[in-house]
């Protein structure tokens, strides 16, 4: 089953960021995620991640930065994982339908289990955090 673009957002607070448990008796059940969906037909990825993120946390966010998309095929449907750094620029997130929702660093990812879908986004994440921590100065302005 091909289930084409899943879009999802890398949520950035006080260098942290929200990951979220799948509940039971879905897709990859109990896994830590990153909050999002699928696009729907005749949607942009930046509308769908606004409705996912409305739906699902109850926040809007502004995005800063769109990541390498990862295709990937379980055993059972393929898809398109399209992740987006975000901070929040409205709301709280709630859990709503996922089991759990928290804050960790990168240096905890490993210790969280994530779909394999997300690993080469953990990855890239990683190393554009660690060239350009969240809330350093903008490099634009460092000559100031
Ligand atoms: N939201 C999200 N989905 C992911 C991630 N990684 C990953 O493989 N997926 C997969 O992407 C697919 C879409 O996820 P979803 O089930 O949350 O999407 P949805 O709310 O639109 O679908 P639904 O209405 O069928 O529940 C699922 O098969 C899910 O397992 C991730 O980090 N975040």
């Amino acid at each position: 089953m091909v289930i084409g673009d899943v879009v999802c957002a890398i949520i950035e607070r006080d260098g942290r960021f929200l990951i979220a448990r799948r509940p039971e008796g879905k897709h990859l059940a109990r896994k830590w995620e990153f909050p999002g969906g699928k696009v729907e037909a005749g949607e942009s990825e930046a509308a769908a991640l606004d409705r996912e993120l409305q739906e699902e946390l109850g926040v809007r966010v502004e995005i800063i930065e769109r990541l390498t998309p990862v295709e990937h095929s379980y055993p059972d449907r393929s898809l398109r994982l399209i992740a987006f750094r975000c901070r929040i620029v409205d709301g709280v997130p709630d859990a709503g339908e996922h089991e759990e929702l928290r804050w960790i660093e990168i240096d905890e990812a490993g210790a969280y289990d994530f779909p394999e879908a997300d690993l080469p986004i953990l990855a890239e994440y990683r190393l554009k955090i660690a060239a350009v921590p969240p809330g350093a100065p903008d490099q634009l302005h460092k000559a100031d």
